[in-house]
């Protein structure tokens, strides 16, 4: 049996409402906030989104700003468009292939970078659900961008999802497709990658790597609205299954990330506030006698 990808938003009247307001002006990406969501669109349609060294250390700065914005508990990945040459969406094509040296992608400082791996690593760990918004093309490094975020929601008409690393030699071994894996199986990653075809967002969602296939017009409210269902949750128990969740497959650092919260559930005791006053006042600590099973 066919499963049906399509989401109806249950609160369109909610939808008009939504008044984004810049937080920080950019060039190559667009970053707005509004009701504890904050927005962060690639704004280069006119070569479906590629980003360069500008464009990821502009996503960098973005992310990091909604990551300690503690008004801010979702970020939606999205993207600016179509474009004005042919009026076909992207969500994003990849690193740049005019600014790719021989090391890496090169920026105004002549640097060879693969910084697009920070922008993942920071998507990745932060506290914060990240939601990919996929108006049209998803390939490449897009395609592993929105692998690496924790839900995607496609758009019904143009999202189409690609992987053309093996093309151009410039593959991501990490997130984009050993996770990759784990999320649509080996058998169905080692397809997308060896072969490199063209998928629709119905497929998308089918293979399990897209949460829901959106009409077009409604992509963006939906993602939204999402956005406002998860900020109505625990904002610690959003964190700690984001990072319980992200654990195994992280090894000693997702350990690291999960374990760091735990450290600060701790602090928050009796227990933490006793062992901080001995130190401060010279004496041995006097821990509230408490083993509880
Ligand atoms: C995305 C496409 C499949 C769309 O095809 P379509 O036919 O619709 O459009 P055009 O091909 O005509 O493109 C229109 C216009 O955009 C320019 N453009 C598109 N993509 C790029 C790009 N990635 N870089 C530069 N320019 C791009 C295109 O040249 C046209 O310009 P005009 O001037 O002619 O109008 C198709 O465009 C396509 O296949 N694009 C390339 C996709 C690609 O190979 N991306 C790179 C993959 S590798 C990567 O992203 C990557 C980056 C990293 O930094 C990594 C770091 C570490 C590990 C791995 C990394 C990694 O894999």
């Amino acid at each position: 049996m066919q499963k049906i990808g399509y989401f109806y938003p249950k609160f369109k009247k909610i939808m008009s409402k939504i008044q984004w307001e810049t937080a920080i002006e950019f060039e190559d990406i667009t970053y707005k906030k509004c009701g504890g969501v904050a927005r962060i669109a690639f704004n280069r349609p006119e070569v479906r989104n590629a980003f360069r060294p500008k464009t990821t250390s502009e996503l960098y700065r973005a992310f990091y700003d909604a990551q300690e914005d503690t008004s801010i508990g979702v970020v939606l990945l999205s993207a600016e468009g179509p474009s004005p040459k042919d009026g076909v969406y992207s969500f994003c094509s990849g690193g740049d292939q005019k600014a790719r040296g021989h090391q890496g992608y090169v920026g105004e400082d002549g640097m060879h970078r693969l910084n697009i791996l920070e922008v993942q690593r920071l998507i990745r760990f932060m506290p914060k659900v990240v939601i990919a918004v996929i108006p049209g093309w998803a390939v490449g490094g897009g395609h592993s961008l929105h692998v690496v975020c924790d839900m995607s929601l496609a758009s019904k008409e143009h999202a189409i999802f690609k992987q053309t690393d093996a093309d151009v030699t410039s593959f991501d071994g990490g997130y984009g497709s050993a996770y990759l894996a784990k999320m649509v199986g080996q058998k169905k990653a080692r397809e997308i990658f060896f072969l490199g075809r063209n998928y629709s967002a119905q497929e998308a969602f089918e293979m399990g790597m897209v949460n829901a296939v959106i009409p077009h017009a409604e992509l963006e409210d939906t993602a939204y609205e999402w956005a406002q269902e998860v900020l109505a949750k625990s904002p610690t128990s959003i964190k700690m299954l984001k990072f319980a969740m992200n654990l195994t497959d992280d090894g000693m650092v997702g350990q690291q990330v999960f374990a760091g919260e735990a450290t600060r559930l701790a602090y928050m005791t009796d227990e933490a506030i006793e062992g901080r006053n001995a130190f401060l006042e010279k004496r041995k600590p006097n821990f509230p006698k408490k083993w509880i099973p």
